[in-house]
């Protein structure tokens, strides 16, 4: 069954589409794994009262969560929760925001699609990835997107280059890979050594395969009202799926965005503002960061600077998406570094109402959503749902 046939599954049954709300509340571009849909019990017409609000909002999250586990065919009986705090408006402890178990759900039922996909036209989708220079983070997330490729059942090719390559090698591998047709995702990782043109590289790549999303086009049509992007952007979009699937409300929220690039800050901000929150974005410039962060129902950090958030950078009870990933030296780890994010966890967990943590957070998201985009680009070349 479709998502669509789904969807209309779902809206036969007792429940029904506020439709004075629909276009307002609609989340364009985002497949239904994102949409926001208002819902009313078919018999309980204008129900204002506190428990009337509160049922129809958990009713809400109900059927928004089923529809996001229809995307992937998945339940989420641990996410579907509402965030519990205190009688004082402070939260005992944070939800922690498992972003493995999440991703690895999400890749099991990938691999499902792919199973069948194989099983009706014969092919697999096939993700290509090009390396410049031996960065030790930048092999360790290669070699974790080739094993979850791998696991998926979907094929993956790596080309490296010496960090010292000329530009034209790059570019070459990358039309070769535009050509060919079993693959139907190309990710150039970044980034990229200082010689090399990250721009002329990256507008090189085929729209249909730029599975990361970063094409001037895909980043055009994610910043417009009315248009669909391609692809969203890998992180952005792992970052949105753990709010949604922790039942963090995003619509009418204030959210505070830090960091501003454009492979992170700026498509978060785009699509927390394509799911109705208020955004403000914070960058290296900004005057007191901490006070604009504490004006926020839901942070969303991607500085790359280690412990910058602290405990009272944040609003009792808000929601905390750590992106940031620094790589420490730690020769008791089997990389030979450790990864620290942008929050300092042991301050944030004591105030936020929900966390994710660094490592187990994002990270992992990132890779189940670089599947995913891959898994819907080979759909759309064999015209398979
Ligand atoms: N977990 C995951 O899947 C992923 C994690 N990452 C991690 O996320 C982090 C950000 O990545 P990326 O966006 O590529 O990094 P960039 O270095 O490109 O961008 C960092 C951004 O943070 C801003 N910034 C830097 N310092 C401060 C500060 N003290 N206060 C406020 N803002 C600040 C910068 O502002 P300005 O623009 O003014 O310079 C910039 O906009 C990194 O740690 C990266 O490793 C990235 C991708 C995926
Ligand atoms: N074209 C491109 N696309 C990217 O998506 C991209 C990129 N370039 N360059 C670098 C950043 C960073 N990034 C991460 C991916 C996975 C983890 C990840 O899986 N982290 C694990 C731990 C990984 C480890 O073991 O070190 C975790 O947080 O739990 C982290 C970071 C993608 N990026």
């Amino acid at each position: 069954m479709s998502v669509s046939h789904k969807l209309a599954f779902l809206l036969s049954s007792n429940k029904k589409i506020d439709r004075r709300h629909q276009s307002e509340n609609e989340v364009q571009g985002l497949g239904s794994s994102s949409s926001q849909l208002r819902v009313e019990e078919e018999d309980d017409d204008d129900d204002d009262s506190e428990e009337g609000k509160s049922a129809q909002f958990l009713s809400f999250l109900h059927l928004y969560s089923l529809l996001t586990s229809l995307t992937f065919g998945l339940h989420h009986p641990k996410q579907l929760r509402t965030v519990v705090s205190t009688a004082n408006d402070q939260p005992s402890s944070a939800l922690v925001i498992d972003g493995k178990l999440i991703a690895d759900e999400i890749r099991f039922r990938i691999a499902e699609q792919v199973r069948r996909m194989k099983d009706s036209v014969g092919k697999v989708p096939g993700l290509a990835v090009i390396l410049v220079g031996d960065r030790r983070d930048s092999l360790t997330y290669v070699r974790n997107k080739v094993k979850a490729c791998e696991d998926a059942g979907i094929k993956s090719l790596v080309t490296q280059f010496p960090q010292d390559c000329k530009q034209d090698d790059v570019i070459h591998a990358l039309s070769t890979f535009n050509e060919d047709p079993s693959i139907h995702g190309i990710l150039v990782q970044l980034p990229l050594p200082q010689h090399l043109d990250e721009g002329k590289i990256l507008n090189v790549l085929k729209l249909e395969k730029d599975v990361d999303g970063f094409h001037p086009l895909n980043m055009g049509n994610l910043a417009m009202r009315g248009r669909d992007p391609l692809f969203i952007p890998c992180t952005p979009k792992g970052c949105i799926e753990l709010l949604i699937r922790s039942s963090v409300e995003i619509m009418g929220k204030n959210a505070v965005v830090i960091g501003r690039s454009n492979i992170v800050g700026l498509p978060i901000s785009l699509l927390l503002q394509r799911h109705h929150a208020t955004v403000t974005i914070v960058h290296a410039f900004t005057k007191n960061p901490e006070q604009i962060a504490r004006e926020a129902d839901i942070v969303v950090t991607a500085a790359g600077v280690p412990n910058l958030v602290r405990g009272n950078w944040l609003k009792p009870g808000a929601a905390v998406i750590d992106v940031g990933t620094f790589p420490v030296e730690d020769p008791s780890c089997e990389n030979g570094y450790r990864l620290i994010g942008d929050v300092c966890y042991e301050e944030a967990s004591k105030v936020a109402s929900a966390i994710t943590p660094v490592p187990g957070g994002v990270g992992p998201m990132t890779i189940a959503m670089l599947l995913s985009n891959t898994l819907d680009s080979a759909k759309r070349a064999y015209d398979f749902t």
